[in-house]
């Protein structure tokens, strides 16, 4: 049985969390692989066959990026080059019907952040998708300014949510 973990990040803290998340599903007995959104378009076979598919993105402008916030990111100095986010890769995705998933989102700890996640959910949703956990959001240091940090308590927190909720499919197909 594999998952799948999809992501999007621009200066790393959503790399992160998916990594910490696909360890934490490992540990759980569900075998991981974690993809960034361009590696997740070529390999389509492999999203295709996942028992479970868990998506995440930074939040931008309190929802999911968009190419405009992702060059704005790069200008504020991130690392990553603004190429595709998850929006596009849901696009090209074929239907999801009765598929297992799970999202989650990193954002500034503000009460007005918005979040990614809920858009993230929303589209997947509308495909027939299946969401097996309560979307989870982690939180950010420095977001709104420029360049975002995380914490290890925030990537712990990952870890620990992977597991859960590799926890619930694994028990579902026991
Ligand atoms: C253009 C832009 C817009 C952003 N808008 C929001 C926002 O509306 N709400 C929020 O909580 N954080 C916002 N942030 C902070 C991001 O959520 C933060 O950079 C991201 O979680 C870091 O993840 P990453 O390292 O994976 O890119 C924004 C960041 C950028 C660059």
């Amino acid at each position: 049985m594999v998952a799948v973990v999809v992501f999007e990040s621009m200066f790393g803290c959503t790399r992160a969390v998916a990594s910490a998340i696909a360890e934490g599903m490992t540990s759980a007995g569900l075998e991981t692989v974690v993809l960034p959104v361009d590696e997740a378009l070529a390999n389509d076979d492999l999203v295709a066959r996942a028992r479970l598919l868990v998506v995440g993105a930074p939040t931008h402008m309190r929802g999911l990026s968009t190419p405009r916030s992702r060059a704005l990111a790069r200008a504020r100095g991130a690392d990553a080059e603004p190429g595709l986010g998850v929006h596009d890769w849901l696009d090209a995705l074929p239907g999801l019907q009765g598929r297992a998933v799970a999202v989650f989102d990193t954002r500034s700890w503000s009460r007005f952040a918005g979040s990614a996640g809920s858009r993230i959910e929303k589209l997947l949703h509308r495909r027939g998708a299946e969401l097996v956990a309560p979307t989870q959001a982690f939180g950010v240091e420095g977001g709104d300014g420029g360049r975002a940090t995380i914490s290890q308590s925030q990537v712990e927190l990952a870890r620990v949510w992977g597991a859960s909720v590799a926890a619930h499919v694994v028990g579902a197909y026991a």
